[in-house]
């Protein structure tokens, strides 16, 4: 496959399941997620620790082996895929990691590490790889001669624009960025945020971006997702999702986020769950944030809410206490 199917979206997951293990003890990291991203998106996907959005994003570019469901690139299933198929596919997507340090090669310089995926793809010759690192290191923002340089000799903020000008050499039309500004100073988090949201307005990849930081989500994507104990409980759009979110989830998540401007912190209400998140080796029955939900009532503790429509912009959310209008319990008023 020399080219992806345009016409098709770039990644649609289908009843995702990844469990580790087996049996009574496997840990259901990602059970049953359905989600499709359109060439040149960014989704946002957000929750807490340990809600299976790494494991998402894993499976989304083959880096894990789904244990159920189906993970379509460009309309191909890369599920069933042979390892070699899947590296010939690997042009097509990639994935930048939290922390650039453990994910480049220690032995190799800049500029073979950058232009790594285009020597493995067989894309142009020794002379057009060297103009194209060129441009790579141009476009996110690096000096030439850092090309001579190792990754111990960069700054957090220098891997981390090498890990995305390598992501990116082969022109792919999916990026995974699994919280890539997380492990970095935060003098320097604002910058490489600047330069994803550069790029992808230049280079048009679709970008499933996964963070815990509502604001940088609210600053990059176009639609948002949020996940909990395995599932999504709700997808939207950003503006709807900020002005009024629906599921008790999303409303305890976003009082609990920092705003920027202090006076509206103070006056603003904070949804406090009570409860940790339980385990995902024994998720809750029925709905799975039932135990921590502040409403939920009977049926939210036998019966699994599915993730449907509501309202008149195409949110899709997952609790049986929004209507289909959209409207629900508000446990806060929205804040902006
Ligand atoms: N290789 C593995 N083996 C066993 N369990 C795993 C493995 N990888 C992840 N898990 C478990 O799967 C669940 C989901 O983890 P995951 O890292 O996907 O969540 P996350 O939302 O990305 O969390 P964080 O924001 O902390 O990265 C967690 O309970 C985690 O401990």
């Amino acid at each position: 496959m020399s080219e992806l199917d345009s016409a098709a979206p770039v990644l649609e997951l289908v009843d995702l399941v990844k469990h580790f293990g087996s049996g009574p003890q496997a840990v259901r990291a990602v059970d049953g997620v359905s989600l499709t991203l359109v060439p040149g998106e960014v989704l946002g996907l957000v929750g807490e620790s340990g809600s299976g959005k790494t494991t998402l994003g894993r499976c989304a570019v083959r880096l894990e082996t789904v244990t159920a469901g189906q993970v379509l690139v460009g309309g191909v299933d890369i599920g069933p895929m042979r390892r070699r198929q899947v590296r010939r596919m690997r042009r097509f997507f990639n994935i930048v990691f939290q922390d650039p340090s453990s994910s480049l090669n220690p032995r190799m310089s800049v500029a073979d590490i950058v232009t790594e995926p285009l020597r493995l793809h067989h894309i142009g010759t020794a002379a057009t790889r060297r103009d194209r690192l060129s441009e790579l290191l141009d476009q996110v923002g690096l000096r030439p001669e850092v090309g001579t340089r190792y990754p111990h000799e960069l700054s957090g903020g220098q891997r981390q624009r090498v890990s995305l000008a390598r992501a990116l050499s082969a022109g792919p039309a999916l990026l995974v960025a699994d919280e890539p500004t997380s492990a970095l100073d935060v003098s320097v988090q604002a910058s490489v945020l600047n330069l994803i949201a550069r790029l992808q307005a230049e280079l048009r990849f679709a970008c499933l971006f996964i963070t815990h930081d509502l604001a940088a989500v609210e600053f990059l994507a176009q639609r948002i997702a949020v996940m909990y104990l395995g599932r999504l409980v709700e997808v939207s759009d950003r503006a709807s999702l900020f002005a009024a979110p629906r599921h008790p989830y999303t409303q305890a998540l976003l009082s609990a986020a920092p705003i920027p401007d202090p006076p509206v912190q103070r006056k603003r209400a904070r949804i406090i769950l009570g409860g940790d998140v339980p385990s995902p080796v024994r998720p809750p029955s029925g709905c799975r944030f039932h135990t921590r939900c502040p409403v939920a009532e009977d049926r939210c503790r036998t019966d699994v809410p599915p993730l449907r429509p509501v309202g008149s912009n195409g949110s899709l959310v997952a609790c049986h206490l929004v209507s289909e209008d959209g409207t629900g319990p508000r446990l806060v008023e929205p804040s902006r």
